[in-house]
């Protein structure tokens, strides 16, 4: 076995349906006594019961969050903290609103407790984004990283079908990620495996039926897993791609991850063939690239960029941005082949 480091990131998970009811006691043991809720606008209803339960030690609810972490929303939601007396905030939400709760921390160093509702799997990992002027930068820093999460699946229940199915997808790509990572070692990749067994059994299950409960309970669980792995390890070609067409093309977080991923994987298949191996295995196939295409076209998910909103004059620049500055990849970028990975996923070409 080859050598590695292995550094835990602490967290404390509560897991199960209606593991909400935990959450006052929970506050306690972070010693907080005054909690800001955040949420985005539209779940202001699951934050006002998340206070509702919180009594008097729910100090507000800010419910301004919204993608990507606008500076602006940050700096606002910090002095409402401030101004509320607020000793920890507690994020009821997708990627979006643990983000806010980011931001809010590398700031101020109050703890988050995060309750998510999307599959992204921010929660787990040190990883904060903040936008300036349009620009999104990305940093790590522990101080950033969710003291405790609460998993209960009865909170996803709510999440649409379509999103269910590419946030799912967001997290998967985690996982495929990790398992080629510079960085990487074997605990991670026992957790990427089975977070996509785990995600590639509920997305059908929950494509036939949102209010699945047991598959609601393995999505959120493979959500978990993979998110561990995107905080533990780094990301190479496909996370850069999302990013790229994220940011600077504006195209929607989890789609633009569940088009990209397939693409990805084939640009990687030769130059990291155990990680494809682990990943065909997980999802019971033969070729990685070519499964994770079929999840997501069988399921009713996005698999061409053009239906995201991409126009085919971008794709130059998007292969510009893309091999601007260079990171690992287990294969060296090329711009001539990495232009041709974008025009398959603007096409949405199945990957052979
Ligand atoms: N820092 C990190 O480690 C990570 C950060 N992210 C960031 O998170 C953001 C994307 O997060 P997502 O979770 O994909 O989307 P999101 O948090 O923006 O949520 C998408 C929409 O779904 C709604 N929603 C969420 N949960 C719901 C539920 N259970 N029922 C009904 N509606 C619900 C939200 O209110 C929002 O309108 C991006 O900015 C991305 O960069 C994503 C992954 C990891
Ligand atoms: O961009 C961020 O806020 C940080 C990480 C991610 O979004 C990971 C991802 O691309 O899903």
């Amino acid at each position: 076995m080859d050598a590695f480091v292995y550094t835990a990131q602490p967290a404390r998970v509560i897991f199960g349906a209606g593991s909400l009811q935990h959450l006052e006691r929970e506050i306690g043991l972070l010693g907080a006594q005054r909690a800001l809720v955040l949420c985005t606008p539209e779940q202001r209803a699951t934050a006002e019961a998340v206070a509702q339960r919180l009594g008097e030690r729910a100090a507000g609810i800010f419910d301004r969050a919204v993608m990507h972490v606008p500076l602006e929303t940050a700096r606002e939601a910090r002095e409402v903290a401030r101004a509320l007396g607020a000793d920890c905030a507690v994020a009821v939400g997708g990627g979006s609103t643990t983000g806010l709760g980011k931001a809010i921390a590398l700031d101020s160093g109050l703890p988050i407790l995060a309750i998510p509702t999307t599959y992204a799997g921010s929660e787990m990992t040190p990883i904060y984004g903040l936008t300036e002027g349009g620009v999104k930068k990305t940093g790590r820093d522990t101080r950033v990283l969710p003291r405790t999460v609460i998993y209960d699946p009865k909170l996803t229940l709510s999440l649409p079908v379509g999103l269910s199915i590419t946030s799912a997808m967001n997290a998967m790509a985690h996982a495929a990620e990790g398992l080629y990572a510079v960085d990487g070692n074997p605990i991670m990749s026992l957790m990427a495996e089975e977070g996509i067994r785990a995600l590639g059994t509920a997305i059908p299950a929950l494509h036939a039926n949102g209010r699945d409960i047991e598959a609601r309970g393995q999505a959120l669980y493979g959500a978990w897993l993979c998110g561990t792995v995107l905080g533990h390890v780094g990301m190479a070609l496909h996370h850069k791609l999302c990013h790229t067409l994220g940011g600077s093309f504006n195209l929607p977080h989890a789609e633009v991850h569940t088009v990209v991923l397939p693409h990805a994987l084939a640009y990687n298949a030769e130059a990291a063939p155990q990680a494809m191996a682990r990943i065909a295995r997980a999802l019971g196939a033969q070729s990685a690239p070519a499964a994770v295409f079929d999840l997501a076209q069988r399921h009713g998910a996005p698999v061409a960029l053009r239906d995201l909103g991409l126009a085919a004059t971008d794709l130059d620049r998007a292969a510009d941005i893309a091999c601007a500055n260079p990171y690992h990849n287990p294969r060296p970028l090329e711009r001539g082949p990495l232009r041709e990975l974008l025009q398959r996923a603007y096409e949405g070409t199945r990957p052979s």
